[in-house]
């Protein structure tokens, strides 16, 4: 094994899903931020449409997407489906975290490349800015909940119809180290070799 993969392979493993609140509070220097989004962008992209695109909310701005955030939930929820816990954990999911990052594929203009390529390219620079969180000791998030799907959110980001918000990505540091990892389906099971 060379030393790349052994490193590579250390920082896949051992990337984990942190919640937010088990967060610290501790603030991410908005350079290594920059460093993640380098990484974001060497993500494969068929046609180079290089769709990916990143909204970072850093500082105060943090405080004010989760109040926006909660408060869509608010506007658009029919009141008797309507959850005041719901809307509580929209509105403190920063807290403790340093920054937020709206991640969302923005659709090219190249109609040969379909949408799901789109996505798909989205998601693997999602995944770079995730792991180079890892390799930096920080803790991350892929949040899709609340209302980050829900059209709303598109009309608050000012994304047009065709963009798609893919996750809200939450990053900060934690004092205790996350959960163990764990797969459930037998890689066996996913993998189908022909010879
Ligand atoms: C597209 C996508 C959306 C996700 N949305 C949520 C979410 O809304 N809530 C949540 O708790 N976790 C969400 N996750 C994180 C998963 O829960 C997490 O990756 C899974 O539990 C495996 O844990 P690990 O990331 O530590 O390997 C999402 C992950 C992906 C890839």
């Amino acid at each position: 094994m060379t030393d790349l993969f052994h490193s590579i392979k250390q920082v896949i493993e051992t990337r984990r899903t942190t919640k937010p609140p088990k967060m610290n509070g501790q603030r991410i220097p908005d350079a290594q931020v920059h460093q993640l989004l380098q990484l974001a962008d060497w993500a494969p992209t068929h046609g180079h449409t290089e769709p990916w695109r990143f909204i970072v909310y850093a500082d105060d701005a943090v405080k004010q997407f989760c109040q926006n955030h909660a408060e869509l939930y608010r506007q658009h929820t029919p009141k008797d489906k309507f959850l005041n816990d719901k809307y509580e954990k929209l509105l403190h999911m920063g807290d403790k975290a340093s920054h937020v990052l709206v991640a969302y594929m923005r659709r090219g203009d190249l109609p040969k490349i379909p949408e799901l390529e789109e996505i798909a390219a989205t998601s693997c620079a999602i995944q770079n800015l995730l792991l180079g969180a890892t390799a930096l000791g920080m803790a991350s998030y892929w949040g899709s909940g609340g209302m980050a799907y829900h059209p709303s959110m598109k009309e608050y980001l000012q994304l047009r119809e065709q963009d798609m918000v893919l996750g809200i990505l939450y990053l900060g540091y934690a004092d205790n180290a996350a959960h163990a990892g764990k797969r459930t389906v037998p890689l066996a099971q996913k993998v189908t070799w022909v010879k």
